[in-house]
């Protein structure tokens, strides 16, 4: 649906080149929501501004089902640019016109007949729950509902795209959790694929179906979000997952362990275990670790969603013969668990 390759934007400073991207190279299939997380500076807005060319990449292509846009004159580039919709953190709206003719605007444009243009907006008002304020201004809305005009507005043309510019940034959390909702029934419903950037990984965890860590104008890491989230391989990647997770070992087990000795230290194993989909709910683990004559001790435990998808993760401090805890640990990996021996 969309692909990247070999992606670079440099910026210009008086005649001195800023690299904002560089070797971005990134395939997102139809029907997907696709994250790409960074800190500030990383080269999001950047990036998402070269899928629909409002920046035009100074190496690299752009296809769009198959259309590689750096190759369209600027009419072909024009019609292909409203099968992209967008939305902003700052929502973008005209201040001086009513809900209703924001939504309308991008359809005057493409000159839709009059009753095709109300037969639009009054669905696409319905969709993102806004109907009895179409005759109110921007300034009369909250800023979720202002996003939700946004949210109708890109959606106007029935793009195949919606891109999402830090769309929740502007927004408290029961506000974005709201907007996220719609965005991802609007996925299911229509199967729009959907890309967004952010910095949080709340907003990843809660919608995306796959996630790009970018850092420093290039794609350190991606992939499905329950594996980057289960196996994050990078340090930029670690510090994300981590402000989605509240738990560090305490301190006073840390100094425990350090200081028992070597002979104590083989009887005990602390180990982070973690649950994804349906074996969230199953006591696999208790089971495994009565049959092995392994002692536990639950330090941790917490269960949240990934998108749809249940997950569990638990701290243990496991206590037995070192030939028991080894087997248990491998049977728990057997049986579909993640399990990492931390001390
Ligand atoms: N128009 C521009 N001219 C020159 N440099 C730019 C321009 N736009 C962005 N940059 C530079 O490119 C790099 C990437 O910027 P970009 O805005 O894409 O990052 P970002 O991850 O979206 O950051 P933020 O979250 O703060 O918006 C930064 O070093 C930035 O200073």
């Amino acid at each position: 649906m969309i692909k990247l390759q070999n992606l670079r934007k440099d910026y210009y400073m008086k005649k001195r080149a800023v690299t904002a991207l560089k070797r971005i190279d990134l395939t997102i299939a139809k029907g997907e929501i696709f994250g790409i997380i960074g800190h500030s500076g990383a080269g999001k807005s950047t990036l998402i501004r070269c899928i629909n060319l409002l920046e035009r990449p100074t190496e690299g292509t752009v296809e769009i089902d198959g259309v590689d846009l750096t190759r369209l004159g600027a009419r072909d580039l024009q019609k292909a640019r409203q099968s992209i919709g967008m939305i902003f953190q700052h929502f973008n709206l005209l201040a001086s016109t009513t809900i209703y003719e924001n939504v309308a605007f991008p359809l005057r444009l493409a000159k839709k007949p009059q009753a095709e243009i109300d037969r639009k907006v009054n669905e696409l008002l319905s969709l993102v729950g806004l109907t009895e304020h179409a005759k109110k201004y921007p300034a009369q809305l909250s800023g979720g509902q202002k996003q939700r005009v946004g949210i109708a507005r890109a959606l106007a043309n029935d793009p195949k795209v919606l891109l999402c510019d830090e769309a929740t940034s502007a927004l408290d959390p029961m506000t974005t959790h709201s907007i996220l909702r719609l965005l991802a029934d609007i996925n299911k419903k229509i199967g729009i694929t959907i890309v967004l950037i952010t910095h949080e990984m709340g907003v990843i965890q809660e919608i995306c179906d796959r996630v790009a860590v970018i850092d420093g104008g290039e794609i350190v890491e991606d992939g499905p979000v329950a594996e980057v989230f289960l196996r994050p391989q990078q340090p930029i990647t670690k510090e994300f997952v981590e402000q989605v997770s509240d738990f560090e070992l305490p301190q006073e087990l840390l100094s425990q362990h350090f200081n028992a000795s070597a002979a104590q230290r083989e009887l005990h194993r602390i180990v982070q275990v973690s649950f994804l989909g349906n074996v969230t709910f199953q006591p696999i683990m208790f089971e495994v670790l009565q049959q092995s004559s392994v002692q536990f001790n639950i330090l941790h435990g917490t269960i949240s969603r990934m998108k749809d998808t249940p997950y569990g993760r638990l701290v243990l401090e496991l206590t037995g013969d070192k030939s028991d805890l080894d087997r248990a640990v491998t049977t728990l990996q057997n049986r579909g668990l993640d399990v990492e021996v931390m001390q």
